[in-house]
């Protein structure tokens, strides 16, 4: 039986891409899921085995409310992959750009390809579930002046004209994806980590857990606060270490936990970067 992988939005989507990329197509089967939130109840009630997620872009920073969702159902962060994002506008074919009066697509594409859309002042934006679906109901229903932003070889998918390539602000475009499980597993072919940690309202408290890490040599790549729900104003830090000895990852973490309160690592895994 093939594995079941959630994601969020449909085939044709940048998840789906993200997903054949990560795993072989032919042994997996995607769960097409029309919200973040879907996605984490296919996977925590055992309807998919794995999910894989976007967590943060280059050009438009974290998905905070992913970290949100990983944090409250206490899952694992088991892979990460980069993914090149291209968004091209497309719709019916027949059509100009002055042709169309909406455009729909994913919040985060949206925001991807905002100064685009400030030299069209006639286009009307509109968040969709994801990039995929507005195009297949464009192509279905052959819905004139309306256009979707999708990947590379999409528009072929739907038959749909691509009205403009490559539309995002800036040419260097990557999501980072997360592969997420119910448990981890104990691989010692690790090199990457992520964990979550508050701290003490004290001068000095976030330094001496940054100190730790460099006294054992993890070099720090993102460090993110999230607001602690129930505590107004206090945060937690989410911080992804990349490390040659995964001791030295096991010996940083057990002194971080001595100085940090509810220290958990999400994850230990490869890292996705080339
Ligand atoms: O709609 C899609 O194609 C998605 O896979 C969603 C998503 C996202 O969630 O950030 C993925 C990558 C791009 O950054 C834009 C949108």
């Amino acid at each position: 039986m093939r594995k079941k992988i959630a994601m969020q939005g449909i085939k044709g989507s940048n998840h789906y891409k993200a997903l054949t990329e990560l795993f072989d197509e032919d042994e997996v089967e995607a769960v097409e899921c029309n919200t973040f939130q879907g996605l984490i109840n296919s996977l925590v009630s055992g309807a998919s085995e794995k999910a894989v997620m976007a967590i943060e872009n280059s050009i438009a920073g974290s998905i905070l409310p992913n970290y949100r969702l990983i944090l409250d159902h206490k899952l694992q962060v088991t892979a990460e992959h980069y993914l090149n994002i291209s968004h091209n506008l497309v719709a019916l074919p027949g059509q100009t750009i002055e042709d169309l009066v909406k455009v729909k697509s994913h919040q985060m594409a949206l925001h991807q390809c905002s100064n685009f859309f400030t030299e069209q002042r006639h286009i009307h934006l509109i968040e969709d579930v994801d990039t995929a679906l507005p195009a297949q109901i464009i192509a279905q229903q052959q819905i004139f002046g309306v256009g979707a932003l999708v990947p590379k070889g999409t528009a072929e998918l739907f038959n749909l004209k691509v009205i403009a390539e490559d539309v995002q602000n800036n040419s260097l475009n990557e999501t980072r994806f997360v592969v997420l499980e119910k448990q981890g597993h104990t691989n010692p072919d690790v090199d990457t980590a992520t964990l979550q940690f508050e701290i003490a309202h004290e001068s000095g408290s976030l330094a001496k857990v940054l100190n730790t890490m460099a006294g054992f040599e993890l070099n720090l790549s993102k460090i993110q606060s999230i607001p602690i729900p129930n505590d107004i104003w206090k945060y937690a830090f989410i911080v992804d270490v990349s490390f040659s000895n995964p001791v030295h990852f096991q010996k940083a973490f057990s002194e971080i936990s001595k100085i940090s309160i509810n220290p958990t690592c999400i994850g230990q895994y490869k890292s996705g970067k080339s």
